[in-house]
């Protein structure tokens, strides 16, 4: 193994196709976001295994200071661990110690905060050579020196002025970094772009969705795929650019020379606005593959077509080979927001298998063999009418990072039943503003049913780490957990799966049954994936454990705002005296304000909640990062200038000055007074 000693003299080789590619002889490293380039975060070490794992301890951890989800994936690289949090501020550590050896931040103006849905956060970093490439929140590639942490190129990859922000970890493939984008929700054309990682030069942009065709091609990699697109969409889909952003997964197969893409959801969401209730919208929800060389147009396969619902096939992609029928297939298997597990040939894009892996789906009864299309229940697209989706734009599984064990054949997952209230807007009521959630939904209108819905929501939430059977399309075992929220999945040699979980702990489980082998408090929910690395002939696990984003469930719904701080955290057999500082206590200065809010402001409030707050703070603001019901008399005070002048812009919470009037904020404290006033 590379079992590298960390520090000065010890340079190594870098990173390159060899070391990807036979990332097995190498297994001391994790140099990629999910370890190997087909996204398996499976790793062959055997130290750590289903015999020894209840004598881990914590071996050091560091304070990341934020409450915001961490999200990053660890790189570790000749005994070397670097580690990225919220703006995008990486940190060089020894990996036995956590001796900081450097630290680089890019810079990342907090207010990027207000265009990234879901909070700043940042799923990881790639390394090639010498370098390790940040995808800075603002739209910049950075590459630095990973011995010195100094910059050594950066490249804007978005014109400043759209509604665009990085969050996805890149990824470098033979020497070409790979990067899409957020801010479909915001309304922006979603594409893709290769760079040199030597040089930072673009290589090839690919746009995931077409424009106003009396602009003519776009003149990129791309116009081949935007020709089969266009015929798809229908009136001025464009000037809410139509979304399809590829905010997190990618996946590369060397032999093939394919990158493949996970595309996101429409802009605005509602189909009836978006494309006058008609056409497919490719690429929307798709996995898209092109060359890696040139980016060309290879194959697409469409999970969501007449994409209503805010469903994004962004999700992981894992490759794999694996005995289908009595053939060897090469497979690329997602299971993306929507609810089914999908096998694709990742040659041809041919569908193989789809199956439905949670107990409602109220989207679809299944998925046509024939044409490979979506039985879509009548019930299902969005009428002026509230009405309960399941999955909802929370996901059954979103980006939290799935495992494939070649040695169990297993797929394991964070899985997770999570139902919302959709209705779109009256014709004529939805206008699309830049910078604002895009949605065309309607989030007041009939509050009687709305209430009763919002009951069967809360009844039936449900979060699970999934063990997935690829080739029977059928679920192996279970972990049921009281909520939703946990976090993604590692598996390893040792027949043994990690996961954070929404108890506040890290659980290590055998990945042939799911028998739990060892669990330990750590006050904080993970919800990014572990890894493990080798460092001296010993093993070791690493996690950023930090809780946020979406799912917007609320660590603290029943009491009050109580959590510690993001930390990364190692783990190795046999530490001892390393101990996590005490919790802090718990706030107990919820203020309920008594005045009495017209019912046409909390209407209206009701529906800019929707539209700006609650990706964070909740579906009917019922919990998120900060569960706004419960509000201290100062936040009440100060509201506008929380909102509206960034008072709070270090802890992440944007200035949504330009995007709401003053009018407007007052709406939504209106709501938000009526919220706290109902479930006091
Ligand atoms: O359409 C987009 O551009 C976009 C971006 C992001 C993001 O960048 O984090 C998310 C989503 N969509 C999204 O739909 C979603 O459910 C989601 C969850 C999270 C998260 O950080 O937990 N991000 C995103």
């Amino acid at each position: 193994g590379d079992g590298g000693r960390a520090g000065a003299g010890t340079v190594g080789q870098g990173i390159d196709h060899d070391r990807m590619v036979n990332a097995d002889a190498h297994p001391g490293q994790w140099a990629s976001y999910s370890r190997t380039w087909d996204e398996q975060r499976y790793s062959p070490l055997d130290q750590i295994n289903d015999g020894n794992a209840q004598d881990l301890g914590l071996a050091w951890y560091d304070d990341l200071e934020t409450y915001r989800g961490v999200q990053a994936s660890p790189l570790v690289i000749d005994g070397v661990l670097y580690n990225e949090t919220i703006f995008n501020v990486v940190t060089a550590y020894d990996a036995r110690t956590g001796r900081k050896l450097w630290t680089y931040d890019p810079g990342v103006g907090k207010e990027w905060a207000g265009l990234a849905c879901c909070g700043p956060s940042s799923r990881g970093i790639a390394a090639w050579g010498d370098s390790i490439i940040i995808g800075a929140l603002d739209g910049r590639l950075i590459a630095i020196d990973r011995h010195s942490g100094k910059e050594i190129w950066s490249a804007q990859t978005f014109d400043r002025k759209d509604q665009y922000s990085i969050t996805g970890a890149p990824r470098v493939y033979d020497g070409k970094v790979i990067i899409g984008n957020g801010g479909a929700d915001y309304g922006s054309r979603g594409f893709v772009v290769a760079y040199d990682a030597a040089t930072g030069k673009r290589l090839w942009k690919f746009y995931i969705v077409p424009t106003d065709p009396a602009k003519g091609p776009d003149g990129e990699a791309s116009d081949s795929a935007m020709r089969i697109a266009q015929p798809t969409w229908h009136g001025k889909f464009w000037e809410a650019g139509g979304g399809g952003n590829a905010w997190d997964s990618f996946a590369y197969d060397p032999k093939l020379n394919l990158v493949y893409i996970g595309t996101g959801n429409g802009s605005p969401h509602m189909w009836h606005f978006r494309s006058e209730g008609k056409g497919d919208n490719l690429f929307l929800c798709s996995i898209v593959a092109v060359d890696a060389t040139t980016g060309a147009y290879k194959w697409h396969y469409q999970m969501v077509p007449e994409e209503d619902w805010d469903y994004t096939c962004t999700q992981p992609m894992v490759l794999a080979d694996m005995k289908i029928k009595g053939r060897t297939r090469q497979v690329i298997m997602q299971a993306p927001k929507n609810g089914f597990f999908y096998v694709l040939d990742r040659g041809t894009g041919q569908l193989i298998s789809a199956k439905s892996y949670v107990s409602v789906n109220t989207w679809a009864s299944h998925v046509d063999m024939k044409t490979g299309r979506p039985a879509v229940l009548p019930t299902a697209h969005n009428t002026t009418t509230p009405h309960l989706m399941n999955p909802s734009w929370m996901a059954a599984h979103t980006w939290h990072p799935m495992s494939y064990s070649p040695k169990t054949g297993l797929v394991y997952l964070s899985a997770q039943e999570q139902a919302a209230i959709y209705a779109r807007a009256e014709d004529g009521q939805y206008r699309y503003v830049k910078g604002r959630n895009n949605t065309g939904q309607d989030h007041a209108s009939q509050p009687e049913l709305r209430k009763a819905l919002m009951k069967e929501v809360l009844a039936s939430e449900k979060g699970y780490l999934l063990a997935w059977d690829p080739v029977k399309q059928r679920e192996a075992w279970r972990v049921s957990y009281p909520l939703p929220g946990s976090g993604g999945v590692l598996t390893t040699a040792g027949n043994i799966l990690v996961q954070g979980t929404i108890n506040r702990t890290l659980a290590i489980y055998r990945a042939d049954n799911g028998l739990k082998l060892w669990e330990m408090n750590i006050d904080q929910a993970p919800v990014a994936g572990a890894i493990t690395y080798m460092v001296d002939g010993e093993q070791y696990i690493a996690i950023n454990a930090g809780w946020g984003g979406s799912p917007v469930y609320n660590l603290n719904r029943d009491g009050p705002f109580r959590f510690a701080t993001a930390k990364l955290m190692v783990f190795k057999l046999g530490a001892k005296g390393v101990t996590l500082p005490p919790m802090p206590p718990a706030t107990q200065d919820a203020y309920l304000p008594r005045e009495r809010i017209p019912a046409d402001v909390a209407a209206r409030g009701a529906t800019l909640y929707g539209e700006s707050c609650n990706r964070c703070h909740g579906d009917n603001a019922t919990g998120g990062i900060k569960d706004l019901r419960k509000m201290n008399k100062e936040a009440h005070d100060s509201f506008l200038d929380i909102v509206l002048r960034g008072t709070r812009l270090h802890n992440g919470m944007p200035s949504f000055e330009g995007v709401l009037t003053e009018a407007q904020a007052k709406d939504i404290h209106g709501y938000l007074i009526t919220r706290a006033q109902e479930d006091w």
